[in-house]
């Protein structure tokens, strides 16, 4: 080995290797708080809750609390949860204490005015979405005129997939919702003045319909494929065109 590579050099090297090894654990650690409901449990519990409590809360087997204690420090790590320790109340041991952050609160529904992100969680870390991505190295090397690493493990592009599944439409649009609330707060002078817009790809029309109530002079119309838009109701301040925008 080379001069230069000293001792702590090395270690430091490792460290980062492994940061990038292992970083995909927090996203699937988010994943799994989300399926089990664990920010709604803390929310109702009304504050910092105990892994023994969450576990009641969350009807987990019993057995599992030890593993459950090692997914909420790793999502205390990640800033997901608060951790503090505390006294507990029979025999004075020493038991954490897991709250929201205001990372967390984004996934619960209603906390502090909006609705919550866990359907986006939810789409975004779908196998649909992440199993395309153990494949790119494989699509790099495949010189078979497939467009996207999405489509070689899918055998279709990625609204044909994702665009049939309600699932997905609705995750996209909790998001759509959180942002539009935002930025109708924030950039509202974007839209007076405006009589009318089309919100190109507008999903089940989550963005239009936050413009619309916000602004009710300006006429919303959502350009989306017909799978998407279809039986979504017509009486509302959006306007749906099926179509595509090619
Ligand atoms: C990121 S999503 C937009 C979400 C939307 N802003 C909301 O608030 O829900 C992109 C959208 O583009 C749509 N899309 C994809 N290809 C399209 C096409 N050729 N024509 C029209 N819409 C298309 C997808 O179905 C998808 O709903």
């Amino acid at each position: 080995m080379e001069q230069y590579w000293d001792d702590d050099l090395l270690i430091a090297a490792q460290s980062d290797l492994w940061n990038h090894l292992f970083v995909f654990l927090k996203s699937m650690s988010l994943k799994c708080a989300v399926e089990l409901g664990i920010p709604d449990a803390i929310h109702r519990h009304g504050g910092p809750t105990s892994v023994p409590d969450l576990v009641a809360a969350l009807n987990l087997p019993a057995a599992r609390l030890p593993q459950l204690r090692r997914l909420m420090r790793m999502l205390a790590f990640s800033r997901i949860f608060t951790r503090q320790t505390s006294e507990a109340a029979a025999g004075g041991e020493e038991e954490d204490l897991y709250g929201l952050t205001p990372t967390s609160r984004l996934l619960v529904d209603d906390a502090g005015g909006h609705r919550s992100l866990a359907p986006f969680v939810r789409a975004i870390l779908d196998p649909v979405q992440t199993v395309p991505s153990l494949h790119v190295g494989d699509w790099f090397k495949a010189a078979d005129g497939i467009v996207t690493p999405f489509e070689a493990v899918h055998g279709e592009d990625f609204w044909g997939v994702t665009s049939c599944n309600p699932e997905f439409n609705e995750g996209i649009a909790a998001d759509g919702r959180f942002i539009m609330d935002v930025v109708v707060r924030k950039c509202g002078h974007v839209f007076r003045g405006l009589r009318s817009l089309v919100d190109v790809g507008g999903g089940t029309g989550a963005a239009a319909r936050a413009i619309a109530e916000a602004f009710p002079h300006v006429k919303c119309a959502v350009l989306e494929l017909p799978q998407v838009v279809q039986g979504l109701p017509a009486d509302g301040p959006v306007e749906f065109v099926a179509g595509s925008m090619f």
